[in-house]
């Protein structure tokens, strides 16, 4: 018997994952009446003040509600500490509870896709797409879209600490730059937010909630997918469970894999799909020996400075602090501007850690609130703090199974600092980062250094490094595109070796974009649609033969 009998009902299009690409991709496709698509997601439909009000985040980031709540493997390079990886479990995914800024990389980002076996992905073919998928309320033509179903505005937060940060950044002779996603990248100044008019616009509000009412869209809330289902090479539905029920879905056309970085490859394999040793330890049946799959993981170590601080313009447990929240929440209510529409990583910075490097390689987040250990550490009184990742790190990592249902947790190793370039380079942004929160401005507003303070030496704060840093959540490249033996997707997304079957998400890069992933995960799906509703109207062999005359 064959995986194809025995279906509860039939689509073109199964979509598994309405995360920041799944929803993206789901309601390009479905404005084809003729296509008809199924998005099925394992979360809730989150649209409510949890879900829109953007300082809510603050609750799901550090918790398990509509969040996956990952954590790593013991990772050698951080003192065999286990590091935090969040990931949203809603429509929207992890651009329900992401930070919310707006960048798109560096034009060398994707002109290295490209020369790496990639045609069709450098900055000047994937820029209408991100084009495309923007509504800009500041900028418009040539480099930004202010037509598309993302809003992307500027922040509507008010904070004085913004202009602090930006004024600390001339002192130390850094560029201002007030477009992060224009001309250049380099530079200090403040975030543009995926926000529309002071409410979270998550992949699910701009892409997928308009169109619900479409009869070719069906999203289902609350399905887990188990595995892919095929007859011979060829992907022809999936497996759920929704309320309790196994249930199965056909494909007349594709199945898309957007469950993200961390579940498309671990259900991949839970289907056959993967290195066929690995496979065969939890007693997985092999389908396709695609060895790259879960391998090629990558991710920005971030280190985070914290700073004791007294300004009641940062968030903090205070009396003073209650008292500014509650006339924040009521100034929300009123006019959606303020305090409760921060999202907390206002301030941005892209530098060079040395004269070494021809472009930026750190990313600077200011953020006012003190952080420790992603908010799951809460303390008495106000801070602020500083994120410095490294953006192009050198160390590879792996996803692998740990157990062979899709409900479990797979193993995530993200290796951090297994290469040593990834730690040097790191140390020299450190300190490019604290001489930018010592410069006059910024000083004034912090007291004390909460963590690291007598970190002086290249031996001290490698030191300090190892014990702090953790991901500042990008992970991707774990169904890398490519044509070598290790690429798991083509540059159509096609699974290699496989028919009716493509993944559509972060996991597909090659390599780590130089930037925060949400706008890249939904470019990369927009640019899928195009490519599937081209491929749709293909003719087929059979019908090019039949209006061929045969001789
Ligand atoms: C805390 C945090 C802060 C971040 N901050 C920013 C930021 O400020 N700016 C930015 O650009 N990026 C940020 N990111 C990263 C960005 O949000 C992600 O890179 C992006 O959302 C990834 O999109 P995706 O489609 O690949 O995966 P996701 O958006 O994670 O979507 C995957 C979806 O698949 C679903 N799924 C998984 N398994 C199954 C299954 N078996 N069956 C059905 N459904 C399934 C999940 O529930 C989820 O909804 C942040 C991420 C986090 C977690």
């Amino acid at each position: 018997m064959t995986d194809s009998q025995r279906f509860d009902e039939t689509h073109d299009v199964i979509v598994i994952g309405a995360g920041s690409s799944g929803s993206a991709l789901a309601g390009r496709l479905s404005e084809d009446a003729g296509t008809s698509v199924l998005v099925l997601e394992a979360g809730a439909d989150v649209n409510n003040w949890l879900g829109n009000v953007p300082t809510a985040a603050v609750l799901m980031v550090p918790t398990k509600l509509h969040n996956y709540a990952f954590e790593t493997v013991p990772q050698p390079g951080l003192n065999g500490r286990r590091g935090y990886v969040p990931r949203g479990k809603m429509l929207g995914g992890s651009s329900g509870i992401n930070a919310m800024v707006y960048i798109r990389g560096q034009r060398e980002d994707y002109d290295d896709w490209a020369a790496q076996g990639n045609p069709g992905w450098g900055w000047n073919d994937v820029l209408p797409y991100f084009i495309k998928s923007e509504c800009n309320d500041s900028f418009g033509a040539p480099l930004h879209g202010q037509a598309g179903p993302l809003k992307v505005s500027r922040l509507r937060s008010d904070n004085p600490l913004q202009n602090a940060w930006v004024a600390a950044g001339r002192e130390a002779g850094h560029a201002i730059n007030a477009d992060f996603n224009g001309d250049t990248q380099e530079g200090i100044g403040i975030y543009q937010v995926t926000q529309d008019r002071g409410e979270r616009c998550n992949a699910a509000r701009a892409y997928l909630r308009p169109h619900l009412h479409r009869p070719n869209l069906r999203v289902t809330p609350h399905a887990q997918v188990q595995r892919i289902l095929f007859d011979g090479r060829r992907a022809v539905g999936v497996e759920f469970t929704v309320g309790g029920q196994v249930r199965r879905a056909q494909a007349r056309r594709e199945v898309v894999l957007a469950a993200g970085a961390i579940q498309s490859p671990q259900l991949l394999m839970l289907s056959g799909v993967g290195d066929a040793a690995q496979l065969q330890q939890h007693g997985i049946e092999v389908r396709h020996h695609l060895p790259g799959v879960g391998a090629n993981l990558q991710d920005h170590p971030d280190f985070v400075f914290g700073l004791r601080s007294k300004s009641l313009d940062s968030f903090g447990v205070s009396l003073g602090g209650g008292w500014a929240f509650w006339r924040a929440m009521r100034r929300y209510r009123a006019e959606r501007r303020g305090m409760l529409t921060s999202n907390f990583a206002e301030g941005g910075g892209f530098l060079r850690s040395s004269a070494q490097q021809d472009r930026p390689d750190v990313q600077l987040h200011f953020v006012v609130a003190a952080v420790e250990d992603h908010a799951r550490k809460l303390g008495l009184g106000h801070g602020l703090s500083c994120h410095v990742c490294l953006l192009r790190p050198k160390s590879r990592g792996t996803l692998t199974l740990a157990s062979r249902h899709a409900a479990d947790a797979p193993d995530i190793d993200p290796a951090f600092f297994q290469h040593p370039d990834d730690l040097a380079q790191m140390v020299d942004g450190f300190k490019r980062t604290r001489e930018l929160l010592n410069q006059p401005s910024l000083r004034r507003h912090w007291t004390r250094e909460m963590w690291g303070a007598d970190a002086h030496t290249d031996a001290d704060i490698e030191a300090l490094l190892r014990q702090r840093v953790d991901t500042i959540y990008h992970p991707v490249g774990t169904c890398k595109m490519g044509a070598d033996a290790m690429a798991v997707v083509d540059a159509e997304l096609r699974v290699h070796g496989l028919e009716g079957l493509r993944v559509v998400d972060a996991s597909i890069m090659p390599t780590l974009i130089s930037g925060n992933t949400n706008a890249p995960a939904m470019m990369i799906a927009e640019k899928a649609a195009e490519m599937m509703q081209s491929a749709a109207r293909r003719p087929t062999v059979a019908e090019v033969r039949q209006a061929v005359p045969q001789a």
